[in-house]
């Protein structure tokens, strides 16, 4: 039946999520369709970063269910989620400062040395790091380090990319930058779920959006309708696209 192709390649259903005595997801429904980047947006505290916890298992969610390539990972450790093909880009930049780029990432493919077709694919999305490759990644600058991570997490071909806040607290140029790489990521196929506070970044990247508030999904969709409505883009973000114009 054509209800096999149809399945988007992650799905949550009413998923709960706890954190110690805190109920922080209230039944969180939202998909992810393969070879497509989907932003989740939303309020400070509005459950974004939980979301890519739980669906890595870092929290575990204490009722719904994940489903990833049509297989339920809800209840499987960290280890073989990563394994069964989704990285996780965290906001704190999970990289090796004492180590070079070059070990940074040489150590993130586990399956043996990186391909240099790919590492060459890598370093021409983010050409800063093959200026740095044979220097301590501590030496990185904030936006540098953001694309070690993120390039770390694509040394292996990887089904599913989930990336916290890339362009945080960057300067504009780095902002820039960071979203020529997710166009390219894109290009190349990869599906990705991002998390973004800049709507205006967002916006020019984003095939759909998903939009939270409290735990829970209050609008999902296309993101050019989104960045059609201005109503609605003031409603559920409390901006709207003209104030970056
Ligand atoms: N370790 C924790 N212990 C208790 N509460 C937590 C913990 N981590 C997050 N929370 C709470 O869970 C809620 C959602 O936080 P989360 O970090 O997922 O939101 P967010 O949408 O990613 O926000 P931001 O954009 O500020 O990063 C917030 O109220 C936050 O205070």
């Amino acid at each position: 039946m054509a209800e096999t192709s149809a399945e988007p390649l992650l799905k949550l259903e009413s998923v709960h999520t706890h954190i110690g005595p805190y109920h922080i997801l209230h039944g969180l429904n939202c998909e992810v369709p393969a070879g497509e980047l989907t932003m989740l947006l939303g309020r400070n505290g509005a459950g974004k970063t939980t979301t890519l916890r739980t669906i890595m298992g870092l929290w575990q969610a204490s009722s719904g269910s994940i489903r990833f390539d049509g297989r339920n990972i809800t209840t499987l450790p960290t280890p073989d989620i990563a394994r069964s093909g989704i990285a996780y880009v965290p906001e704190s930049m999970a990289i090796f400062s004492d180590l070079t780029v070059r070990e940074n990432i040489v150590l993130a493919a586990r399956s043996g040395p990186v391909d240099t077709a790919r590492l060459d694919w890598m370093l021409g999305l983010f050409p800063a790091l093959k200026r740095f490759w044979n220097l301590p990644a501590g030496n990185l600058s904030g936006g540098q380090k953001q694309m070690l991570a993120i390039a770390r997490a694509i040394a292996e071909p990887r089904r599913l990319l989930l990336v916290d806040e890339p362009t945080k607290g960057l300067a504009p140029v780095m902002v820039r930058s960071m979203i020529e790489a997710f166009r390219a990521l894109k290009a190349a196929g990869e599906t990705i779920l991002l998390v973004e506070q800049n709507f205006h970044a967002a916006s020019q990247l984003g095939d759909n959006v998903i939009v939270m508030e409290d735990g829970l999904v209050v609008h999902s969709g296309t993101m050019s309708d989104l960045v059609a409505d201005k109503v609605l883009q003031r409603r559920l973000l409390g901006l709207s696209l003209d104030a970056h114009q």
